[in-house]
């Protein structure tokens, strides 16, 4: 029988999307998977995303990687992902967790210069103080070089997308290490939009 895992050595997992505003949308999607290398990750895509699943570091090389390389495209592309880690129902029994720290795809990942507009929700679940870790992590992101703006249920992240997601996985990191029994976080991300940034309200 699988082993729940506990402490600082939890599986960590992410379910994601590339949407691409393209008629080659079948091309920018499996070429940006077969780019990024996910030897270090447990890996299923199906019709309508792709899991990934093992230690915070990989979810996170492994997302960036694949949301960079569709961005580098040129086309507008839109990433969705939900990330996960201490979900009751999830097990440690894939070998991914062995895998050392170091990620494969960073060096790749900081040569694509890529501008991105995104928004995050974090959802510290198992803790009465949820909202304390929220709006904590939310000034942390601020110190990343990022322009953080308020919006309803999510907050709006514009700038470098290596930028982005450094912060992303940081802030994750941090309320894991903190104790958070059961963390998610939901991001989109979009780039090269033809809209102007901000919206109309009604
Ligand atoms: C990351 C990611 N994984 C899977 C899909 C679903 N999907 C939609 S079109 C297509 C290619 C043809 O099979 C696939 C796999 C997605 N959109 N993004």
């Amino acid at each position: 029988m699988e082993q729940r895992v506990c402490g600082s050595n939890r599986i960590a997992g992410c379910n994601f999307a590339i949407y691409p505003m393209t008629d080659d949308f079948v091309q920018v999607i499996q070429s940006a998977l077969k780019e990024v290398d996910t030897s270090k990750v447990w890996m299923e895509t199906t019709d309508i995303g792709t899991c990934v699943r093992g230690r915070i570091t990989h979810i996170f090389d492994v997302t960036k990687a694949a949301f960079l390389q569709a961005a580098s495209t040129g086309h507008h592309v839109v990433f969705n992902a939900t990330y996960s880690i201490g979900c009751p129902g999830d097990t440690s029994g894939d070998t991914y967790m062995a895998e050392d720290e170091s990620p494969l795809n960073a060096a790749n990942s900081q040569t694509i210069h890529q501008e991105a507009a995104g928004m995050f929700s974090l959802y510290p679940m198992g803790g009465g103080d949820y909202m304390d870790t929220i709006y904590s992590q939310i000034e942390s992101m601020k110190q990343q070089g990022i322009e953080v703006s308020s919006v309803h249920y999510a907050t709006r992240l514009d700038g470098d997308g290596n930028s982005i997601y450094n912060g992303l996985e940081q802030v994750f990191t941090d309320v894991e290490k903190n104790g958070s029994s059961h963390t998610v976080m939901t991001v989109t991300i979009s780039a090269n939009s033809p809209s102007t940034k901000g919206g109309k309200k009604e």
